[in-house]
């Protein structure tokens, strides 16, 4: 198993963009749990099914082909010969990712696949990035961050990304996920051994060496 890197936080807190730079400053793999969950609700959707029906979402799991790159600076997501890159970044996904994330069954399949990806990689290291990473997926990795930012300035930097959408939509969109989400795992608290990084008045390059920097408190000889 490579060393893994656990980190966890709400929705526009960082944890892709932030995770990803961290593994190509290290050359570690990267690993967004998040983009499995979105790329299963396209998938659903994609086959006529309703997101909001636990079996009918459960039905689809045989059939999800699911191929995540782990390299972060060639990152893309397969489902079967379809990139889905782009398409899981939808508002329409987001709005019905939460409902087929809380299915039981939905997060045990999930779980196995990001575990075999882990053991899987040739890089000396793993960046993994969810919301249940550092208590549910990889409770014993040697670093465990929660990475946080205010609300405020979560949705501010959420709808900076989305053009075309306006602050208060994209702003009442996350606040109904974080809500769902939280329901199924607390991503809003650090479990014990934890540390948590709180982002809101960090710029993104202090973010990234925050993150390193706990990185290197536990790792010496694996920072740079
Ligand atoms: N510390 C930061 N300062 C400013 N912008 C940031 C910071 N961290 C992340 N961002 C930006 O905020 C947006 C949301 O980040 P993202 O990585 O998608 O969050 P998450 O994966 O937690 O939903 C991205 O556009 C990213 O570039
Ligand atoms: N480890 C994880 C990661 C994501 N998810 C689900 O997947 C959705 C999308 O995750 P994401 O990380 O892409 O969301 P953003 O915060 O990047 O918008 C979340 O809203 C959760 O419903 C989860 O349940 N467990």
């Amino acid at each position: 198993m490579p060393f893994v890197v656990a980190v966890d936080g709400p929705a526009g807190s960082g944890k892709s963009s932030v995770s990803k730079e961290v593994a190509r400053r290290l050359d570690f793999a990267f690993l967004d749990t998040g983009a499995a969950y979105r790329a299963l609700a396209w998938h659903v959707e994609a086959s006529g099914v309703d997101t909001a029906d636990a079996a009918s979402v459960v039905s689809c799991l045989d059939s999800f082909d699911c191929r995540i790159g782990t390299d972060p600076s060639g990152y893309a997501v397969h489902v079967g010969d379809v990139d889905v890159t782009d398409a899981i970044r939808d508002p329409q996904i987001s709005a019905v990712v939460s409902a087929v994330a809380r299915v039981p069954e939905v997060r045990r399949h999930l779980i196995e696949l990001f575990r075999s990806i882990m053991a899987a990689t040739d890089a000396p290291g793993i960046i993994v990035e969810g919301r249940d990473i550092t208590t549910v997926v990889a409770p014993d990795a040697p670093v465990r961050i929660l990475l946080t930012a205010s609300e405020a300035v979560r949705m501010g930097r959420r709808s900076a990304e989305l053009a075309g959408s306006s602050a208060e939509a994209v702003g009442e969109q996350l606040r109904k996920r974080d809500a769902a989400d939280s329901k199924v795992v607390d991503f809003m608290t650090a479990a014990d051994g934890v540390t948590t990084v709180d982002s809101t008045e960090l710029d993104f390059d202090q973010t990234v060496d925050a993150v390193i920097g706990v990185i290197r408190a536990a790792q010496p000889a694996l920072a740079p």
